[in-house]
């Protein structure tokens, strides 16, 4: 199978061709590979089988979008994990990223990347709770992945949210639980969608996220 074929179920939503993102994706994974020596990146067990663990994975998120959708926001992107291959899959002058990293090296990567891939993506090198959201563009989307239980995602994600923010959170099998715990304290509409590429996974759809009002 050529690398590309895990990625194609989701050609349909990329801004350009499929050659032309699957060549950009290799570039990526070149980077990811070199960069491994020095900094961990992804798990090592994951790090042959970047297309269908990590790309397919990330692009997944595509079919949960809105044609409007321009501005992203990703929480904890580690190695670029969604942020990079969506801002590969949707590259056009009009689609802006913003990847929040605490890591120094990670950020390093990042740049790297975003630079030789020539994506409109900004890096902020801080945690995500220490990001001021009145500096940050308000997101269409904000994404995150292997970051944090709900109820702490929650919370750092709310200064970020406007109206019409929406949030697609990859998560595992302990999703419902985590919303058993975030309810309580959380008000949201949520939309649960089987993970393509994961036989327990989900991505959660949260819109209208508000802290809950202690009466
Ligand atoms: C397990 S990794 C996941 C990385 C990537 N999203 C992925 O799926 O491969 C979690 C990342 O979150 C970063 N991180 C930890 N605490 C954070 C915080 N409070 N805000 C933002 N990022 C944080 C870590 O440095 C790490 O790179």
């Amino acid at each position: 199978m050529a690398d590309s074929d895990a990625i194609a179920p989701y050609a349909a939503h990329f801004t350009r061709p499929l050659a032309d993102v699957a060549k950009d994706l290799e570039s990526y994974a070149q980077l990811l590979r070199r960069w491994q020596a020095v900094q961990n990146l992804v798990s090592r067990e994951t790090l042959n089988d970047v297309w269908s663990r990590h790309f397919a994975d990330s692009l997944q998120v595509l079919k949960l979008l809105k044609a409007g959708d321009r501005a992203f926001l990703d929480l904890g992107s580690g190695g670029g994990l969604p942020a990079l291959p969506l801002a590969v899959a949707l590259k056009s002058p009009n689609h802006h990223f913003t990847l929040i990293e605490p890591n120094g090296r990670k950020v390093s990567f990042l740049r790297t990347v975003a630079r030789e891939l020539g994506l409109v993506v900004a890096v902020e090198g801080l945690r995500s709770d220490q990001v001021d959201s009145r500096e940050t563009p308000v997101p269409d989307v904000i994404t995150s992945r292997a970051l944090a239980g709900l109820p702490t995602l929650c919370g750092w994600m709310q200064p970020f949210f406007g109206p019409e923010t929406r949030a697609i959170l990859h998560k595992g099998r302990e999703h419902v639980e985590e919303l058993a715990e975030a309810v309580p304290h959380w008000d949201f509409n949520v939309v649960v969608t089987k993970s393509d590429t994961d036989a327990e996974g989900v991505l959660l759809t949260l819109t209208d996220l508000r802290a809950k009002t202690v009466s």
